[in-house]
């Protein structure tokens, strides 16, 4: 028997899918405004704090394999990875994504075939230099996700993530809660300004199978 996609949530109007699959075809990347439930972000910030305060979340390293170090100079952000069944929240969120992989498998025909996500941290002055998400090692990483969990952000409190698409200008966009990013792991250079105060996220990558 096949089993129905999860409830699909408002995001998935036609109009609001084209426009993502657009955008991400034509420019490298996509945005969507109000992509998580209040409650859902609410739930899911409360969470990231907690983690935080618990001493849960680790800075995060930079490289894989062999390469793979702290430098707080180029990541100074700290994280923890999602696993299945850790809360409620976090499985209505994998949930979510679930239904974005499969929207974007059929609209795109990625064959997107995972999801990896994690929680982070950056503290005031915390930042990530310019990078790209899809190691050289591992083309697995495709489709690059952000989601901001930050209550009332303001641009002048800084945070943003400055994409660099090839051949046009670089976009800041503001860690405003709810809001969604999409881009394309292997091409699209970006990086993460240092905000005025603590800037929660969750970050995940859609995967293809090696
Ligand atoms: O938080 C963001 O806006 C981007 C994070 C990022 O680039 C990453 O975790 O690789
Ligand atoms: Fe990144």
């Amino acid at each position: 028997m096949l089993v129905d996609p999860p409830v699909c949530p408002e995001y998935c109007s036609d109009a609001l899918q084209v426009d993502m699959v657009d955008g991400l075809v034509e420019h490298g990347w996509s945005q969507q405004n109000i992509f998580l439930p209040e409650q859902l972000r609410l739930a899911l910030a409360a969470e990231c704090r907690l983690l935080s305060g618990n001493g849960a979340l680790k800075l995060a390293a930079v490289g894989r394999g062999a390469q793979r170090a702290l430098q707080p100079d180029i990541r100074s952000d700290r994280i923890l990875w999602l696993q299945a069944g850790q809360s409620a929240a976090c499985d209505d969120y994998l949930q979510l994504m679930e239904s974005l992989r499969v929207t974007l498998n059929r609209r795109l025909y990625l064959g997107l075939d995972e999801y990896e996500s994690h929680f982070a941290f950056y503290a005031p002055g915390a930042s990530y230099l310019k990078h790209l998400d899809r190691f050289r090692d591992d083309g697995c990483r495709t489709v690059s996700v952000v989601i901001y969990l930050n209550q009332d952000w303001l641009p002048e409190q800084g945070g943003a993530l400055r994409l660099h698409p090839d051949g046009e200008c670089a976009q800041d966009i503001s860690p405003i809660g709810s809001r969604m990013v999409l881009f394309l792991s292997a091409e699209m250079l970006h990086e993460v300004l240092p905000a005025t105060r603590d800037r929660l996220s969750l970050a995940g990558w859609f995967r293809r199978r090696p």
